[in-house]
């Protein structure tokens, strides 16, 4: 498949769900500093994030348009990245036990000399969770690198009862958003 895109992202799910729309990518990882801002709100901090993602390659790209996406899980307007540890992680999903938080992922496109972004919020639902539920799942490691410390694609789809929203957003990469923004660009696809 010839690339149309280069994929900002060393994430492996972004590749897989580009993938699964037939987009032709090619992957050049961008290495950004995701610390959030003071007093900066999850829609802002997100947008800003896949932004910056997008612009950190650009000079790599060679002038192809550049596609770059950010994650975060928000419960009580707290943002809750990627876990640093075993037990921020099981501090995270104690936190969202038995409730709903919100996954919101920006998708950033970059081409023609400016960016389109796109916002994909979702509402998620736990099921309360016991701590050897928490404890048996962070010890699968499935947990480590994902924003707040779950998978909804994998052993963590169980906690999940329900959703409202986008499920490849929550994966991390809302695919409707994404071919609308190539669309808008007029890149791609029918
Ligand atoms: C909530 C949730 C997140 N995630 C993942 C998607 C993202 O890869 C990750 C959030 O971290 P991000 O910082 O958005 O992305 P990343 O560091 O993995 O990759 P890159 O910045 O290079 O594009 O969490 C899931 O895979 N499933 C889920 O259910």
């Amino acid at each position: 498949m010839s690339e149309i895109v280069i994929l900002a992202s060393q994430s492996p799910r972004r590749r897989e769900l580009l993938e699964q729309i037939g987009v032709g990518f090619k992957v050049i990882a961008a290495d950004i500093d995701e610390s959030p801002m003071a007093k900066e709100d999850a829609a802002t901090y997100v947008q800003r994030m896949a932004t910056e993602k997008a612009l950190a390659v650009v000079n790599r790209a060679a002038g192809v348009p550049v596609i770059a996406a950010d994650t975060s899980v928000i419960v009580d307007g707290d943002i809750l990245g990627k876990p640093e540890s075993r037990l921020s992680a099981e501090a995270m999903l104690t936190r969202l036990s038995g409730r709903s938080h919100q996954v919101m992922t920006a998708v950033a496109l970059y081409h023609g000399g400016r960016i389109r972004l796109k916002l994909s919020v979702t509402d998620v639902s736990f099921s309360d969770l016991s701590i050897a539920q928490i404890r048996g799942y962070l010890a699968t490691g499935d947990a480590d690198d994902k924003a707040g410390a779950y998978g909804i694609q994998g052993v963590a789809g169980q906690f999940v009862r329900h959703i409202s929203g986008s499920y490849s957003g929550v994966m991390g990469l809302p695919l409707y958003e994404t071919a609308a923004l190539l669309r808008d660009a007029e890149i791609g696809l029918e």
